[in-house]
């Protein structure tokens, strides 16, 4: 049987870089020979035909719901999306993926419902992990390197959010005031301190901000290939 593949996760809110660093560091893998796929939690995952993992469906339309802000919904609701998405992916393709030696890179975990729904909408946190553990499992919640990206400049942070384009239609929590993306914003390091989750200054250029991610992780994943 192959070793088990690592989880490796990047959280951080939303123009912190996460997707720009789970792409660098999926590709740095696969030049190293390393079978590595990329998780966007809420999203769904795509499928890969070659690796045999299949697309997970009922995550792409939870997402969907998730960001229609004219649904209507409770904080708690949000919670249970959010939940049934990962598990959704946890089942199907991440669990899958790691067993068969596949590395997993991931932006978001429940580290975002601690974020969003627990700081921004104001959910207890243990009510979150312990369903989150109910639901996905301890596994899933012991990530084998994770880290919170920080920028400490909201101008920067914002710079970079236009820099990506203008959005058709701002979802839930885009649309919401600044106030609210203040809390979200501060919570990820009041969380990263609670859970003892190390924190990355992300706003140096992708390759710095990579440099960052890859030497904290070869502290934690002695024998990584990157
Ligand atoms: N370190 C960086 N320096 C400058 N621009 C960046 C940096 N990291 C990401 N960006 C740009 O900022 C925008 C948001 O980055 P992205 O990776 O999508 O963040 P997130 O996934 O956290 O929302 C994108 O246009 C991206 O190209
Ligand atoms: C995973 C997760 C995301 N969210 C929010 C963060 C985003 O605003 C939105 C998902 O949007 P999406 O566009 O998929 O991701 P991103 O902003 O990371 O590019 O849902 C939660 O509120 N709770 C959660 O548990």
């Amino acid at each position: 049987m192959s070793e088990r593949g690592k989880y490796i996760v990047i959280e951080g809110t939303d123009g912190t870089g996460k997707s720009s660093q789970v792409d660098m560091l999926q590709h740095s893998l696969l030049e190293r020979g390393v079978q590595a796929i990329q998780i966007h939690e809420p999203d769904g995952f795509a499928g890969d035909n070659t690796l045999g993992l299949p697309r997970v469906d009922e995550a792409i339309a939870l997402r969907q719901r998730i960001k229609d802000g004219t649904i209507d919904r409770t904080p708690w609701q949000n919670v249970e999306w959010n939940t049934a998405a990962r598990k959704a992916n946890w089942e199907r393709v991440m669990r899958p993926a790691l067993q068969r030696g596949i590395w997993v890179v991931a932006a978001r975990n429940y580290v975002s419902t601690l974020a969003y729904q627990g700081f921004g909408e104001g959910v207890s946190l243990d009510d979150i992990l312990t369903y989150t553990a109910e639901q996905v499992g301890e596994e899933y919640m012991r990530p084998d390197f994770q880290t919170v990206l920080v920028l400490g400049s909201e101008a920067t942070r914002q710079a970079r959010i236009q820099n990506r384009g203008v959005l058709d239609r701002p979802d839930t929590f885009e649309s919401r005031g600044a106030e609210f993306q203040a809390a979200v914003s501060s919570a990820y390091s009041q969380i990263a301190n609670q859970q003892h989750i190390a924190t990355i200054d992300a706003g140096g250029t992708k390759q710095e901000v990579q440099n960052l991610i890859i030497a904290d992780l070869r502290q934690q994943v002695p024998d990584s290939p990157v």
